[in-house]
């Protein structure tokens, strides 16, 4: 048995029961056999056992009060995986699945694709089985409260900066930071990243995960010559990060016809409409299956598969292992050029195999979804100096970092002898960063 396969199965052994923490291994161990190939001090000194070992990995009670007056439990997490590179950053999600080992795949993820960034952040993520559907606003601050009284003494601006994913928007950051003041009396703005301005949030957080994901698939058709004009493209998903997606391929001259939430998708030939979906999905909390009743002319498939819709490019934005081998098989009949992973983990390995060998251009979440934190870490930034950034600043800002990481991508994986192996090249480039940061502050 050679050394990553022997590890992988330690790691699985050390974590049952953690399926998509095996995975997030066992993609990274592939990725980077070339690096270590080259040079094996790289993998010296423990280097990888230290790297998928998480620094710290916290779970506790939540308790709270619905608007019955039942007392409901959930179980909260933080997983601090690598403060390598800087204090512990990353969403927390809220969603009735989530698990000790979603969290952890989360997180280690993030070290990578903090990494690429730049900006000097460490990596964690967090959250709770709790599902906000159909909760009132009283619950959903009530949990955000209860939620916070414990994890208030493990963070702050230098220690640990969670943000949103699934199911935290401004409005559970809101309540999160509102609790963490109450309980701590300090004004630590740099705590939570993704607040509303009014609370020292940066303008294009919330647009940020989305438009970077479409500069990056911008960014790998035009290595090859192409672009987005007048492009067909299918997206996944409907809440934050889609819709901003679908905004900016609008804004750049593709046109999006679909979009899904976990009920099924919308396919409209015209073009998803913004005003509608924002109606629907961003200010309400509505399904998706209504979108039908303000656009007759679009066709809503329950329980469909987006990626049965014919296009150029794909853009997986809802959730993990989301685009499986049928549907890469589908996206490779019908011809797609880019695939650009808006969520975390979308395609399973099976897909990517399938994408990467028929010469897809794939921007794997760790690079493509990267806007969101970067932007988050501009916030850090902004309330550490006490400024204020305009939309703009940010936007260009985003803009240079994606740019950024598509070049370290491409060029990494040429110099590994994968051209345009954008997933490599990501993986490699991460690995490289955050081991020598590890290598140089010793044996910890
Ligand atoms: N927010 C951010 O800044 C970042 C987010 N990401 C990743 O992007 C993805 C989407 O996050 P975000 O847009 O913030 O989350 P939101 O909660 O805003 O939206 C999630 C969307 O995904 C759908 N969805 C969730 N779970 C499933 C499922 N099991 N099957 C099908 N659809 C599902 C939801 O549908 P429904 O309403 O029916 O549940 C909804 O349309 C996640 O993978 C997240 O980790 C990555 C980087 C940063
Ligand atoms: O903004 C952040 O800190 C993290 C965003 C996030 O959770 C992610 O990149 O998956």
């Amino acid at each position: 048995m050679d050394h990553d396969h022997a590890l992988y199965e330690h790691i699985a052994a050390k974590n049952p029961a953690e399926p998509e923490f095996h995975q997030a291994v066992a993609e990274v161990l592939e990725a980077i056999r070339p690096a270590l190939d080259r040079d094996p001090a790289l993998s010296a000194a423990a280097m990888l056992e230290r790297l998928c070992e998480p620094e710290r990995q916290l779970m506790f009670r939540v308790v709270w009060t619905d608007d019955a007056g039942r007392v409901q439990v959930n179980r909260g997490f933080r997983v601090e995986f690598s403060s390598a590179l800087g204090p512990y950053k990353g969403g927390l999600r809220f969603h009735r699945d989530v698990t000790l080992g979603t969290v952890k795949f989360l997180a280690f993820e993030q070290i990578f694709k903090n990494a690429l960034t730049g900006l000097g952040l460490g990596a964690g993520k967090g959250g709770s089985d709790f599902d906000p559907a159909g909760r009132s606003d009283g619950e959903i601050m009530r949990f955000c409260q209860a939620f916070m009284t414990e994890l208030h003494r493990h963070i702050g601006p230098e220690t640990d900066v969670p943000a949103g994913d699934i199911g935290v928007g401004s409005r559970e950051i809101g309540y999160l930071f509102g609790q963490y003041k109450r309980l701590t009396n300090r004004y630590a703005a740099g705590t939570l990243t993704g607040k509303d301005p009014l609370l020292g949030g940066i303008p294009a957080r919330p647009e940020a995960t989305g438009y970077g994901t479409v500069y990056f698939l911008d960014a790998m058709l035009a290595a090859r010559g192409e672009s987005l004009e007048d492009r067909t493209a299918v997206v996944s998903g409907s809440g934050n990060v889609a819709f901003h997606a679908i905004a900016k391929l609008r804004a750049l001259g593709a046109n999006p016809v679909v979009c899904s939430d976990s009920g099924g998708y919308v396919h409209d030939p015209r073009g998803i409409d913004l005003d509608v979906l924002h109606e629907l999905k961003v200010a309400g909390r509505s399904r998706l299956a209504e979108y039908v009743n303000h656009v007759p002319s679009a066709r809503y498939v329950p329980g469909g598969s987006p990626w049965d819709v014919p296009a150029a490019v794909a853009l997986p934005c809802a959730t993990q292992n989301e685009l499986g081998e049928q549907a890469a098989l589908r996206l490779v009949k019908n011809d797609v050029r880019g695939v650009a992973e808006g969520a975390n983990m979308p395609c399973t390995p099976g897909a990517l195999q399938i994408l990467r060998e028929a010469g897809v251009a794939v921007g794997p979440g760790k690079a493509a979804n990267a806007g969101g934190v970067a932007v988050s870490g501009l916030e850090m930034r902004q309330n550490a100096a006490r400024d204020r950034w305009t939309f703009d600043r940010t936007d260009q800002q985003l803009q240079e970092i994606m740019a950024d990481i598509h070049t370290t991508c491409l060029s990494t994986a040429e110099e590994h002898g994968v051209p345009g192996d954008y997933v490599s090249g990501a993986n490699i480039a991460a690995f490289r960063t955050v081991a020598a940061a590890m290598d140089a502050a010793g044996y910890v």
